[in-house]
């Protein structure tokens, strides 16, 4: 497999709905869709999940665009690659910036798939023919409006309900979502927005009988969260502090983590993920798949991923209806009561919609072979 020519495109989509959170409320997103094309004319697509501003991580949609034009397209353009676990040990030469290598290493993992006549799910190593998906929800204007929100998707069957927590919409929040759904999986995520002197504030969230509570401390900690587990009942989840396979390493062995989520984009790619999984089904640690409020491609890819074993907790991967009024994929990602059937064909088993890809791009660039 070798890559002659790489297009991205800056494509700009709005969603259905706002979805605020911790740090600010999302609602339209501008992203990179990248198009490989390698030697023997095989297309493959990969989504970068960066933001346009850095409240998640430091990656930016332009930061992104960068990377990729100055430093990984030159690096992959003409390389003779046997297989897409090599992007990744490319790629370490280059400090950071994972999201943006995730986006053409996710294209190279869709042309093997492609090649090797077999679903990316089989690819990767998946053993699923169907899987289980949970909703994150935004932060609402009321809790009655949340419990109104929550109630729908309870209804359509999502198997796990992700809500938002920050100071002064927590454990207030919680226990009335716990008394209106005694019954079902909750978790709360609070991206970062405590301290560790919040703890006896946190430690309150033990009696909702939560299967979580994601990333309460500084999205850089690991330490603090070691702490905050021993004195916590709900098991912590990891999501902006894990960036690699070492880092999921330390977190286990510190014990600041009992489970983690796993996002393609911030851990640099398909490889790096697996890896991450992996590793976590030698220590008995559950993961899951969570989102970026991605497009069709990218949540083809979060799809793929999530059929691996370890991934036995309902992750954020929603159909495509909850985001977009039309996504760039077809068929959309469909959710039947919270399960979705994954594509067997060859590659990521949806087709790119380029009409919709045409009506979003604001602009392209091709680079190809000098
Ligand atoms: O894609 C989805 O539906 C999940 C989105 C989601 O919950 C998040 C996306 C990005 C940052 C956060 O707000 C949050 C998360 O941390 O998981
Ligand atoms: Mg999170």
């Amino acid at each position: 497999m070798k890559l002659v020519e790489v297009t991205l495109r800056h494509l700009q989509m709005e969603m259905k709905s706002p979805f605020s959170t911790s740090f600010g409320t999302f609602q339209t997103k501008d992203f990179i869709l990248l198009e490989a094309r390698d030697e023997q004319g095989t297309v493959g697509y990969g989504e970068s999940v960066a933001f346009s501003s850095p409240w998640y991580n430091e990656e930016t949609f332009k930061t992104n665009w960068h990377m990729l034009e100055d430093f990984l397209i030159p690096m992959l353009l003409g390389k003779e690659l046997q297989h897409p676990d090599e992007v990744n040990q490319l790629f370490s030469a280059i400090r950071k910036n994972n999201m943006a290598k995730s986006t053409i290493e996710g294209a190279v993992w869709d042309i093997y798939a492609q090649q090797t006549n077999q679903s990316l799910a089989q690819a990767l190593g998946g053993t699923k023919d169907q899987i289980d998906v949970g909703i994150s929800i935004g932060i609402q204007d009321s809790v009655e409006e949340l419990i109104e929100v929550v109630r729908g998707y309870v209804e359509e069957g999502y198997k796990r309900i992700k809500v938002k927590i920050k100071p002064g919409w927590d454990v207030d929040v919680m226990r009335r979502l716990r008394e209106a759904f005694p019954d079902v999986a909750i978790m709360a995520d609070a991206n970062s927005a405590y301290r560790l002197e919040d703890v006896e504030l946190l430690k309150q969230l033990d009696a909702f009988d939560l299967t979580m509570v994601e990333q309460p401390l500084a999205s850089d900690d690991i330490i603090d969260h070691a702490t905050l587990q021993k004195q916590l009942s709900t098991p912590i989840c990891l999501d902006e502090s894990i960036h690699s396979l070492e880092d999921a390493r330390k977190a286990v062995e510190l014990g600041s983590t009992k489970i983690i989520n796993i996002k393609i984009g911030r851990v640099g790619g398909l490889t790096e993920a697996k890896r991450i999984h992996d590793y976590c089904m030698e220590k008995g640690i559950p993961v899951w798949c969570g989102g970026m409020l991605e497009a069709g491609i990218g949540r083809a890819h979060n799809v793929a991923l999530t059929t691996l074993p370890n991934f036995i907790l309902p992750g954020d991967t929603a159909g495509s209806s909850r985001y977009w009024e039309k996504d760039i994929i077809t068929p959309e990602v469909t959710v039947d009561h919270g399960v979705i059937h994954v594509p067997q064909q060859a590659g990521i088993g949806y087709a790119i919609d380029l009409e919709a890809v045409e009506q979003y791009t604001v602009m392209k660039k091709t680079y190809n072979l000098e």
